[in-house]
């Protein structure tokens, strides 16, 4: 006998799909806020005092485990540099979750 079993072919794509669609609400974090978020599992970094969640990014991304750097701490200066072409500065507003908090 054959057996056709059935393809699960939007599993990722409703994967990607909740994820992008994830609703945010932005507001104000502090610097001791944001430190707790340091690992690859549970990622944020600051880039000119705005806030971004990279969790998801993290395997993605094409510098590897370099994103860690600054793992829930200030990443601008890494960010701007030579490595990164201008694309990478409108993809990372997709993660933007807010700003930081001056205290
Ligand atoms: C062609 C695509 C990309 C390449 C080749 C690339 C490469 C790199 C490399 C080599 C570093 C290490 C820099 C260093 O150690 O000084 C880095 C750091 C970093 N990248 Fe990328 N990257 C890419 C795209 C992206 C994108 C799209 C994002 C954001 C969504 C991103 C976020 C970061 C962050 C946050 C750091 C850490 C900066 C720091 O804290 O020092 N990258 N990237």
């Amino acid at each position: 006998a054959l057996f056709v079993l059935p393809k699960s072919r939007n599993k990722g794509k409703a994967k990607e799909a909740s994820s992008n669609a994830k609703s945010v609400t932005f507001r104000s974090y502090t610097k001791e806020e944001i430190s707790a978020h340091n690992t690859r599992t549970d990622c944020w970094v600051i880039i000119k005092d705005k806030v971004y969640d990279v969790t998801s990014y993290v395997e993605e991304h094409p510098g590897g485990d370099a994103i860690l750097n600054n793992a829930g701490g200030d990443s601008t200066e890494g960010f701007f540099g030579p490595q990164h072409g201008f694309r990478v500065f409108e993809i990372i507003e997709d993660f933007c979750i807010g700003e930081l908090k001056h205290s």
